[in-house]
């Protein structure tokens, strides 16, 4: 079976977050399972700098008059289609935002572009390949179930997977025309959403079946308080939204191998963990001592609660803990956590920016992972905080709540417990969780039973690749 997935960022050619991790590991996952998925992507300088021998394969013009060229590479285990179009690409920011920090004025027009060249793809553009389902993930790849139902293409099955509600690719009434789409598609049966154009909303809509990345999630963004003003329109779908929980790439999150840890160790072998806590202290600028050491790998922004985290520092240290963030956003936020920084040398440390390699040892030197987030759709931080020994504290809600078995009384005694949750996501109820770590960290055996426990969860994309596998063949079924 021949899938094609059309993201806007591809682990490990671009990221700025979990898709690229999702990208990335689901067509290598797939693989097995009889499931050929190449994927295409935008060719931004960074990823054009990567491509060992891309070669042009067709060529097409945009909705709006430029000319765009579809590349073929073979790059990390991905089977790479870039769409090469130096006229929405090629800039010096990152992938959507300018070097200021500021959205591209001409997201709509980038993201449409990329979308359009999924539909044509879809259309059999590519002289010897042509996809059975089309695969979209997020508001950037949205326009392609949208462009597929309003251009002829409704009988090939599509699906578009909601990585994060919050973001949905809303712009002005100004920008339908340029989008080549018949006037119809805007219409409360596509892109119109209060008068404006949403892409994530056109996508929601067109889209044959509709995937988010956990149960939980799938089901909170049917209530008003997790739908972000769409959770009328995916009430309406509900019978076709499915949640299926994102797994990680265990080769490239594997401690027993990880190149860009101090120590290398497995459950076997926890106390190698030592050393990676040590070179993380140092690397934080932080003094030893018998709490324990949390870390925050996180994008800084009010849905991952890093103000609860700003708000709990003086306490934790209070506690005799220590605190290391890494990440990068709002600035009121990156300035909060930077100010305890401040208050509590030695004992609070901040590295602001993004660091794959970095991220990499927080895993393997925390002794507990921080993730007060306020929606969830799936996490991945957890996910390689399991992986790795560093035990997640984590808000109950979205896929969250779907991976970690909350330490309460029963599940210590079953011996099945690998984390905290906690809620409401209040600055008392994250208060508790961690007074519940702190707890359980002064008791060692506990607390290597909950590494230990953590480390046996299967969170390798092998059942969730199946499941995905199972549902392409699904829609196969029904052409
Ligand atoms: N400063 C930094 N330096 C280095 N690495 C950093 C970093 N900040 C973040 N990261 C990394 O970026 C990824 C973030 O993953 P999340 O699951 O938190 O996804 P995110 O919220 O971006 O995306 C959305 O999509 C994903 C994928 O479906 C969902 O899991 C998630 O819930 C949803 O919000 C992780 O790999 C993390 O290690």
């Amino acid at each position: 079976m021949n899938v094609l997935s059309v993201a806007s960022e591809v682990f490990p050619l671009i990221k700025t977050g979990g898709l690229a991790d999702v990208a990335g590991a689901l067509p290598i996952a797939l693989d097995g399972q009889g499931v050929r998925m190449r994927t295409l992507l935008p060719g931004y300088p960074a990823v054009m700098q990567q491509l060992t021998r891309p070669h042009k394969i067709a060529s097409l013009t945009s909705t709006f008059g430029d000319e765009m060229r579809i590349l073929a590479a073979q790059q990390a285990g991905l089977d790479i289609l870039i769409l090469d179009a130096p006229a929405y690409f090629d800039r010096s920011g990152g992938p959507y935002l300018d070097v200021t920090g500021l959205d591209y004025p001409d997201n709509w027009k980038r993201f449409a572009a990329l979308s359009y060249a999924a539909c044509e793809i879809a259309r059999g553009l590519l002289p010897d390949w042509r996809p059975d389902i089309v695969h979209a993930h997020d508001w950037q790849a949205a326009m392609t179930p949208v462009y597929m139902r309003y251009t002829g293409l409704e009988r090939v099955p599509n699906i578009i997977t909601v990585h994060n509600l919050a973001f949905q690719g809303q712009f002005g009434p100004e920008i339908f025309p340029g989008l080549g789409l018949p006037q119809e598609a805007f219409g409360v049966e596509g892109l119109e959403f209060y008068g404006h154009v949403s892409f994530l909303k056109g996508g929601l809509r067109t889209a044959w079946e509709v995937t988010t990345v956990s149960p939980t999630y799938a089901q909170e963004i049917t209530t008003p308080d997790f739908g972000m003003g769409l959770d009328g329109l995916v009430n309406a779908r509900a019978h076709q939204l499915m949640g299926i929980v994102n797994g990680i790439d265990t080769t490239v999150w594997d401690p027993a191998t990880d190149p860009h840890i101090a120590a290398r160790y497995g459950a076997a072998s926890l106390r190698q963990r030592g050393e990676n806590r040590k070179a993380l202290m140092e690397r934080f600028d932080l003094d030893d001592g018998a709490g324990p050491l949390f870390c925050v790998v996180s994008r800084l922004t009010w849905q991952k609660g890093i103000d609860l985290i700003a708000e709990a520092a003086d306490w934790i240290v209070a506690e005799g803990g220590r605190l290391a963030v890494l990440g990068a956003g709002d600035a009121a936020l990156e300035g909060a956590l930077l100010s305890a920084a401040a208050r509590h040398p030695g004992r609070i440390g901040v590295v602001i920016g993004y660091n794959e390699p970095l991220s990499h040892l927080m895993q393997a030197g925390a002794d507990a992972i921080l993730i007060p987030s306020r929606f969830e759709p799936c996490g991945l931080t957890q996910l390689y905080g399991l992986r790795y020994g560093c035990v997640p504290i984590v808000a109950r809600t979205g896929g969250l709540a779907d991976t970690v078995i909350d330490a309460n009384e029963a599940a210590l005694t079953a011996r099945v417990a690998t984390g905290f949750q906690f809620a409401p996501v209040t600055a008392d109820g994250f208060r508790q969780a961690l007074r519940r770590a702190f707890t359980a960290f002064a008791e060692p055996k506990v607390w290597a039973r909950l590494q230990n426990q953590g480390m046996k969860c299967d969170v390798s994309w092998e059942r969730s690749a199946e499941r995905y596998s199972k549902f392409y063949s699904s829609l196969l079924a029904r052409v």
